[in-house]
């Protein structure tokens, strides 16, 4: 049995400007194995990040049922450490290390173990010694990689990521992408990543998903990315990976323009 299952997943909502029903997402099947790393691609307004605030339990599914380790996702949980775009909740009167205990803290989690473990988070993360500086003296990326060091402290059983990258300068990004790379070959964490970046897919993902057009969206097709160790983009492998992920993503915008054109 997977680690994670999406069974015949689909999401309605009610317009609140003129009370109609309208599927974002239909009928999404996946099967995420423990210590994947899975790359949700898609054209805009697919349903991508509906996808994932189901798996965080942010919202139910309409019909359809999401399993997290054979048990039914009910709500938000700690198991599922989320990780936005440009999230800035970060609490400016704590400082970085302070931050990333917040949560443990709140769980009664004694003070040497929490400073250990956000201590281990930001060494994962590439912030060691930085654990004293609050968020007003910290960089984008920096940031980003206190976020990320937030969930990864709490050891959840699943990272969920809607483009934490999207907001980053092309530089940052691309540190960012090998630091993930890094954090996930030594943790061997299940992850959902979306993206709108096929090059940060392959870059990434151990299998990469295309969701058709919305909207209603489903997964049409997913290919696996049989690449080790840290990724290179000047390696011929990941220019045929990228080739094949482009020309599926390419048919699904073409699509979704035809959609907004019609
Ligand atoms: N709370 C909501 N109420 C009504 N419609 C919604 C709501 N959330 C999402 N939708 C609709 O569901 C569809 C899918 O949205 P979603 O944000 O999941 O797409 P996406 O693939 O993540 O898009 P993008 O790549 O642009 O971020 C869209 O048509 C959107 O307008």
């Amino acid at each position: 049995m997977a680690f994670i299952q999406l069974r015949d997943v689909t999401k309605s909502f009610v317009s609140p400007r003129n009370g109609r029903l309208s599927v974002a997402v239909n009928r999404f099947n996946l099967d995420i194995e423990r210590g994947e790393f899975f790359c949700l691609l898609g054209p805009s307004g697919c349903g991508k990040t509906t996808v994932l605030g189901m798996m965080a339990g942010f919202e139910s599914a309409t019909s359809g049922e999401i399993l997290l380790d054979g048990k039914p996702v009910r709500g938000p949980s700690r198991d599922r450490g989320v990780v936005f775009q440009g999230d800035d909740s970060l609490y400016p009167w704590l400082n970085a290390q302070e931050n990333i205990e917040f949560g443990l803290r709140m769980c009664g989690v004694p003070a040497a173990e929490r400073r250990e473990r956000a201590r281990t988070a930001l060494r994962l993360v590439g912030l060691n010694g930085q654990n004293e500086k609050y968020p007003s003296e910290l960089s984008g990326g920096m940031k980003q990689r206190i976020q990320i060091a937030r969930a990864l402290v709490n050891e959840p059983k699943m990272l969920l990521m809607d483009e934490p990258f999207g907001a980053l300068d092309a530089q940052t990004r691309y540190i960012m992408q090998r630091e993930l790379r890094k954090i996930w070959l030594a943790t061997r964490s299940t992850v959902l990543f979306i993206t709108h970046d096929v090059d940060e897919a392959i870059l990434l993902g151990t299998r990469v998903g295309v969701m058709s057009a919305g909207p209603g969206g489903t997964l049409r097709e997913v290919v696996d990315i049989d690449l080790k160790g840290e990724r290179d983009r000047t390696d011929p492998q990941y220019s045929k990976y990228f080739n094949v992920v482009y020309s599926i993503i390419r048919d699904e915008v073409a699509k979704a323009a035809q959609g907004v054109a019609a």
